[in-house]
């Protein structure tokens, strides 16, 4: 790339700093996006980019495949229904530990080589998260699948202070109910009721495919851009995976969001190609379609 090629790509971002200069960005890292050092990296630069540029990142992990892992090591089973996992007290030991202990440090640790600016949370501080039992829907019925919750109301003073601070917090998605006992929420959940609460700008889910495709797992049905009452007729068939990530998609865009974005983790710095570049990434989920 030549100097008048660098040049133009660094011009091509001026429209998207104007526009989303003091903007929240809800950005969900999954587990299966954290593939290998390098990628977990590059992920880390892009926030503290946001932030230097003028944005505010707030990111919401996720960890499932770190926690199957340790689950496994420890010698408890554990399975997934309708794309949440089954969670006895057992395991919600387990995933606390992992998602606090584990995988939120590790992310705090990347972000902060940098600089003093992340600090992690999880749904039990301050009051961020609070959380109600939720069953699984299987086969269009409710089954019961232990301490697993949905988020019932967000404290978004919890998190506004230490954006305001000019820091980045790094939320894991583990949440007491009103009486509590701590559930295990999804993050992609967990994320979409965050950018509502927050009023965000921007939702950017993080994973490992290139975004939703239509007729998964046929490669040219990618789509680049889905309004809600599209995705609402898609959701009864989609594979268990997707349907917490677009559900939560929907949350936020149907509670005002502007948009949301489902794109592809093992793309170093796919973040920053997302929000300023012109060229879209992955899928756009828009407000429902005019009438
Ligand atoms: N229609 C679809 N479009 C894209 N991915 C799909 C679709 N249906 C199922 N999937 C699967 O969903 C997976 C993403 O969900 P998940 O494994 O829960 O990711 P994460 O850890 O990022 O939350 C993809 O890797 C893919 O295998
Ligand atoms: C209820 C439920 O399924 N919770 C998830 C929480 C972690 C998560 O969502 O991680 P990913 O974003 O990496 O999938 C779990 O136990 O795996």
């Amino acid at each position: 790339m030549n100097a008048h090629e660098k040049a133009g790509v660094l011009i091509e971002a001026l429209p998207w700093l104007q526009r989303f200069r003091g903007a929240t960005v809800v950005v969900k890292y999954g587990g299966n996006a954290m593939v290998d050092d390098e990628l977990k990296r590059a992920f880390a630069q892009d926030m503290v980019f946001l932030k230097l540029a003028g944005l505010h990142p707030v990111v919401v992990h996720g960890g499932g495949p770190q926690i199957a892992a340790m689950l496994k090591r420890l010698g408890i089973e554990s399975e997934f229904r309708g794309g949440l996992r089954v969670t006895t007290p057992e395991a919600m030991d387990v995933v606390r530990m992992v998602l606090v202990g584990q995988v939120q440090r590790e992310l705090v640790g990347l972000i902060n080589e940098h600089g003093p600016f992340a600090v992690g949370l999880s749904g039990e501080d301050a009051h961020l998260l609070t959380a109600a039992r939720r069953p699984a829907m299987v086969d269009g019925e409710p089954v019961d699948i232990g301490l697993v919750g949905d988020i019932v109301d967000v404290n978004p003073e919890a998190v506004l202070d230490i954006v305001h601070a000019g820091r980045i917090p790094v939320v894991s998605t583990v949440a007491p109910d009103v009486d509590g006992v701590v559930h295990n929420v999804n993050a992609d959940t967990a994320a979409g009721a965050v950018a509502v609460a927050l009023k965000a700008e921007k939702l950017v889910v993080l994973t490992d495919v290139e975004g939703l495709y239509a007729d998964w797992p046929d490669k040219s049905s990618l789509l680049h851009q889905v309004r809600a009452d599209q995705l609402e007729k898609m959701l009864p068939d989609l594979d268990s995976g997707m349907v917490p990530k677009m559900e939560a998609c929907l949350r936020a865009v149907r509670g005002g969001v502007p948009e949301a974005h489902v794109i592809d983790g093992r793309l170093a710095h796919s973040v920053l190609l997302e929000v300023f570049t012109s060229e879209g990434v992955g899928t756009m989920v828009l407000g429902d379609s005019e009438a």
